[in-house]
């Protein structure tokens, strides 16, 4: 019998369409607003692949009309000196969004610098007043990876309500905030991890299976349930047999995409709905300061 073949979820052209549709925004308030949005992108040290998502957030932003103000400090920069760049940045009127790009070299202290970033510029959505409102389902700025996934779930228009969510991966990044986005939803959400007894069991009886670990291939074809829906949030760079650098999810694709009936791709899925969610993010945050959103 031939192998069933799930559906791919294009996040690549879903985050394309939604570049567009935010250009051509930005277009319409610029000639209202009189400048162009703003996102201030931290970058501390030289990690390769934050370098490569730096660049492209930075392109994306020219892409749209955002102005995009890169900010690139050396791996020994004090965390004062950082504070104090994020409180100049909070009173720029020229910038709509902040994000500290992760992960930091291990002498700083992330979640005190996420604290400095004014909630109404916070384009991450890690700032605690925004998880806050999300936790109570209010308005606020909305982390980007999760919210690129609940995007692209709604444009294939797969149903949530009463579904059995499993959320791999307990992250503030990812899994937390997801769980929350999908019980907004009226998911019935497990939040399984490194603890979980039985995690093939708590897998397989996912309606939608959500893998955010960051370890290659974790998840196999025994973890899903046939026609489940399966989203790979894990990027991950490994070396093929011929020592050749490649790019993995945390879903073993070939062989989850014969059971599941949706599946992500790696790359080309929630990467870059996470990109997208960022520029929205930037705008929306530009647009409220003028009383626009
Ligand atoms: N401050 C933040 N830091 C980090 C975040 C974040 O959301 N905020 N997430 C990740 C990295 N990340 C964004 O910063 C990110 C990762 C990957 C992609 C992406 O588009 N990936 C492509 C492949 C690109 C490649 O060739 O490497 C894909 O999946 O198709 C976008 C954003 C950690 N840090």
């Amino acid at each position: 019998m031939p192998a069933q073949t799930a559906q791919i979820l294009d996040g690549k052209a879903l985050a394309q369409k939604i570049q567009l549709q935010l250009q051509n925004q930005v277009r319409s308030l610029q000639t209202k607003i009189g400048r162009p949005p703003g996102l201030a992108v931290l970058m501390v040290g030289d990690n390769p692949a934050s370098a490569v998502y730096v660049r492209n957030k930075e392109k994306s932003c020219h892409k749209v009309g955002i102005a995009s103000l890169g900010k690139h400090f050396p791996e020994n920069t004090s965390q004062a000196e950082l504070e104090q760049v994020i409180q100049q940045l909070n009173q720029d009127e020229r910038v709509d969004g902040i994000l500290v790009q992760l992960p930091l070299p291990k002498h700083l202290d992330a979640v005190s610098l996420l604290h400095t970033i004014a909630p109404h510029k916070d384009a991450d959505g890690l700032h605690p007043v925004n998880l806050g409102h999300l936790v109570r389902s209010e308005t606020g700025l909305r982390s980007c990876t999760p919210a690129g996934v609940m995007k692209l779930l709604q444009e294939y228009q797969i149903p949530l309500a009463g579904k059995k969510a499993v959320v791999v991966g307990r992250s503030i990044l990812v899994g937390k905030p997801l769980a929350l986005m999908l019980l907004e939803e009226n998911a019935t959400v497990t939040i399984a991890h490194s603890r979980t007894q039985d995690l093939v069991g708590v897998c397989r009886e996912a309606d939608l299976l959500i893998a955010a670990v960051g370890k290659p291939q974790l998840i196999t074809a025994a973890m899903v349930k046939p026609g489940a829906v399966v989203i790979d949030v894990g990027i991950n760079r490994v070396e093929d047999e011929q020592g050749k650098s490649q790019l993995v999810g945390d879903v073993d694709f070939e062989a989850v995409a014969e059971v599941a009936q949706y599946i992500t791709p790696v790359p080309g899925g929630i990467g870059p709905m996470t990109v997208a969610m960022l520029l929205q993010n930037t705008v929306t945050s530009y647009s409220r300061t003028f009383g626009i959103a």
